[in-house]
């Protein structure tokens, strides 16, 4: 397989400089005994896109979970070593972890869209973190549709039922309702897998357009999808971070032999 090139993905690339927005340190998460991530260190920055790729059960959900502790909901799952938020070590005691959860949204591979109408879907997750008034949520429901390219779809059925949306618009108003609570990090955990190509390239555009002002950390199967999209890509092989870097970096020229041979497609 052969990742393709798109001269657009320059403009997408991440400054050097850009401030770090998550440092992760020595990170260690434990299933009971297994230990699925090794000791990672690496540093997301601000905006952007950030990839994590790698083959199946190389620890990338795993990582993505820990960023906003929702593994804590599970019994017998923990982590050791530090994720810094701005600075301030997010897997510490005494962090609230719904404070924690409204920073840090994530959107899931299957789109999970409530039992409510479209509007209710966006406004009752601001509801749960913000007091606003009935104009401040319209205001706020309309600009989160909108980010997520799906205001013209649905502003005259805002009432319906989300369920009887297609696949793709529920995956946009899943993170329509993410974007409402205005979080500073998003997580994706292939956000795309259950959805055709017109649908995928929908939600590829409103990321990248979002990233200007928000910071995504996207776990991906699709090589072609990070190639496309992320600013930084890093690639994971047993619980371990082997490498990340921009596009070039990676996809044209990885530094590791076992990069190179995942980013041709030689396994994985
Ligand atoms: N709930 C769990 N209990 C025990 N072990 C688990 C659990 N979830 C994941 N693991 C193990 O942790 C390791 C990393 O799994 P993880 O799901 O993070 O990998 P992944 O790279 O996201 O895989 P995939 O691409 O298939 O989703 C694997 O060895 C997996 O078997």
């Amino acid at each position: 397989m052969s990742v393709r090139l798109d001269p657009a993905l320059k403009a997408m690339a991440i400054p050097a400089d850009r401030p770090v927005k998550l440092a992760i340190r020595d990170l260690e998460f434990f299933y009971g005994k297994h230990r699925a991530l090794n000791g990672i260190s690496f540093d997301i920055p601000e905006n952007g896109i950030t990839a994590i790729i790698g083959p199946s059960g190389c620890g990338k959900s795993t990582l993505l979970r820990t960023m906003n502790r929702i593994y804590e909901l599970y019994p017998d799952q923990s982590a050791r070593g530090e994720i810094l938020l701005d600075g301030d070590n997010l897997l510490r005691a005494g962090v609230d972890p719904e404070g924690l959860r409204a920073r840090i949204g994530m959107v899931f591979q299957k789109p999970t869209p409530f039992n409510l109408s479209v509007y209710d879907n966006v406004a009752f997750a601001l509801k749960h973190y913000e007091r606003l008034s009935k104009a401040e949520t319209q205001e706020r429901v309309e600009r989160s549709l909108r980010q997520a390219a799906l205001w013209d779809e649905v502003k005259d059925k805002l009432n319906r039922s989300a369920l009887a949306l297609s696949g793709g618009q529920q995956q946009r108003l899943c993170i329509a309702r993410t974007l409402a609570v205005r979080p500073e990090v998003i997580l994706l955990d292939e956000p795309t897998s259950a959805l055709d190509p017109v649908s995928t390239a929908r939600i590829e555009e409103l990321i990248v357009e979002q990233a200007r002002e928000f910071t995504f950390v996207i776990v991906t199967h699709n090589l072609q999808q990070a190639a496309r999209i992320a600013g930084r890509t890093a690639f994971m092989l047993d619980g371990d971070l082997i490498e990340i870097g921009d596009h070039d970096r990676i996809f044209l020229n990885p530094q590791d032999d076992r990069t190179r041979d995942y980013v041709t497609g030689r396994f994985g």
